[in-house]
């Protein structure tokens, strides 16, 4: 079981604790965000993220989402600031959803689901990778973004315009040129707390830091998302919906809050 997880009936987030028992740890991620409960911290300090389309690389069907890969050689495209100490470097970004609006984030406010979440991962370069940091309690620190269906976001509609290349579990383009910045909220209003990782291995390596402000996505747009599959080519077809862990224990957790 330990390698071949997904979000079925029988290899979905109810069965991870068989091959990975940290499903169950202290840290676990997502969680419903509790806007009334989350404290207020006026030491938190701005995100700064500053990407550099140069570095994004390709866009890949990994059979769990699609990730848009970027170089991470060097300091081009990072996080810093925000509630984390140091430079973490952008590594990759994905999406979670579901198979229909009413359902697909990970994180959930005070109870609502969204019909999409990005999640741009980062590491911290005091390690000398993503795979060493991921190990790390504070290796990896990961931006959160809702989705909420209205205008057609023109951003994204660039990612989906690669989506019939890259239909199949295992199909991967070139992607380049892409700059992430587009794909984030007017406002950086973040909550954040200590989590983990929302698929298996769910190392509890994450500093969350998760925007307030969603994007927009249209429901043409979101069908576009589901048109992807889980399965690979010669397969028997499964479409690439619901793939995202509920909300887990808080276990003790606060959840800070970087506006009033
Ligand atoms: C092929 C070798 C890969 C080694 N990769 C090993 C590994 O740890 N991968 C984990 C990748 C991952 C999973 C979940 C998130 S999320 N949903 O929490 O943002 C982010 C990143
Ligand atoms: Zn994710």
């Amino acid at each position: 079981m330990s390698h071949s997880w997904g979000y079925g009936a029988n290899d979905g987030p109810d069965k991870w604790a068989d091959g990975f028992p940290v499903a169950n740890g202290p840290r676990q991620s997502p969680i419903d965000i509790v806007p009334g409960a989350a404290s207020y911290d006026a030491g938190l300090k701005p995100l700064r993220l500053k990407y550099d389309p140069s570095t994004s690389l390709d866009i890949l069907n990994n059979g769990h989402s699609f990730q848009v890969t970027f170089a991470d050689d060097s300091d081009s495209s990072t996080l810093t600031e925000g509630p984390i100490t140091g430079i973490y470097r952008l590594k990759q970004f994905h999406f979670h959803w579901g198979a229909s609006d009413d359902k697909g984030s990970e994180h959930t406010v005070a109870g609502k689901m969204y019909p999409a979440e990005l999640h741009l991962v980062h590491w911290n370069t005091k390690y000398a990778s993503f795979g060493e940091a991921a190990s790390k309690p504070d290796g990896l620190a990961v931006v959160g973004v809702f989705l909420q269906i209205g205008n057609k976001n023109e951003s994204l509609q660039k990612v989906l315009d690669k989506f019939g290349t890259i239909k199949a579990k295992g199909k991967q383009t070139t992607f380049a040129g892409f700059d992430p910045t587009a794909l984030l909220p007017g406002s950086l209003n973040y909550w954040t707390y200590e989590g983990s990782l929302t698929t298996p291995p769910l190392l509890e390596s994450v500093t969350w830091i998760v925007c307030k402000e969603p994007i927009s996505v249209s429901s043409e747009q979101m069908a576009k998302f589901r048109s992807l599959l889980f399965s690979a080519e010669g397969e028997p077809e499964c479409c690439m919906v619901n793939n995202y862990r509920p909300p887990q224990p808080l276990k003790g957790r606060s959840v800070r809050a970087s506006f009033k």
